[in-house]
């Protein structure tokens, strides 16, 4: 019986240890890393996400790993994601190597203004393939959609990469936050699905969820 029928059926029965305070729901908890250049947004989608707040002005770059815990409900279910913010410069990647294999999520930024971060993509996913858990979960986003007119790579490049990995895409912005709560709710129902499907539950595909639900940025790229 879940913990909250039984607290129902144990005061409607009167039981003397009804008073007793019984314990949550426990959460579940998932570890969701933040992947891509420095530069990308990482630190500043994180922040758009737990506070609903963006980071403006000079850019401080993270050193080594940091990480943030925000609970959310997920059909039902309390997750509790504990979010990895990681240094995109090269010289910390051998510190967040090491955090790879515990991560059930991956959150892949480039910036759609910064054609290097995007050409880049393809060895973040090599050095994700070396040190990650085989069924991670992995979600490619193309960050800072609120830029356009000084947009480089196209959506369709984004998506044309992403499918090529089997992975879902969408463009994201830290700034209006378009995007940001859905890539993490996403991924929270993939591993919730994933983590226990009820008999009664439809299958969860992300790919196709996140299609339906992403919004695009109202301007249209001028390539
Ligand atoms: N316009 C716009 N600027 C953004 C967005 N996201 C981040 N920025 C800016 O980009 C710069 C870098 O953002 P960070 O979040 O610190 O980048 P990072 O990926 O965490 O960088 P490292 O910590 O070095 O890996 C900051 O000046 C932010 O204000 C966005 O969605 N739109």
């Amino acid at each position: 019986m879940e913990p909250g029928r039984r607290l129902l059926a144990t005061l409607r029965s009167g039981n003397p240890g009804a008073g007793r305070r019984v314990p949550a729901r426990p959460d579940l908890p998932l570890k969701v890393m933040l992947l891509g250049d420095s530069g990308v947004g990482k630190t500043c989608f994180l922040i758009q996400f737990k506070d609903g707040a963006f980071l403006s002005g000079t850019f401080i770059a993270t050193v080594g790993i940091d990480f943030r815990n925000k609970v959310v409900t997920v059909d039902g279910m309390r997750v509790k994601l504990q979010i990895w913010d990681t240094a995109g410069q090269e010289r910390f990647r051998s510190v967040t190597h090491a955090y790879y294999r515990d991560a059930q999520a991956l959150l892949l930024l480039y910036d759609i203004t910064n054609k290097s971060s995007f050409d880049n993509i393809r060895a973040w996913l090599t050095e994700i393939h070396e040190y990650a858990q085989r069924d991670v979960v992995i979600m490619l986003l193309g960050n800072k959609a609120d830029v356009s007119s000084e947009r480089m790579i196209r959506s369709e490049d984004g998506e044309m990469l992403a499918r090529e990995y089997g992975v879902p895409f969408m463009e994201t912005s830290a700034k209006t936050g378009m995007n940001v709560e859905l890539a993490f709710l996403a991924i929270a129902k993939e591993l919730k699905y994933r983590a226990g499907r009820q008999a009664d539950e439809p299958s969860f595909q992300i790919r196709d969820y996140v299609e339906s639900q992403k919004k695009r940025p109202s301007c249209c790229s001028f390539l």
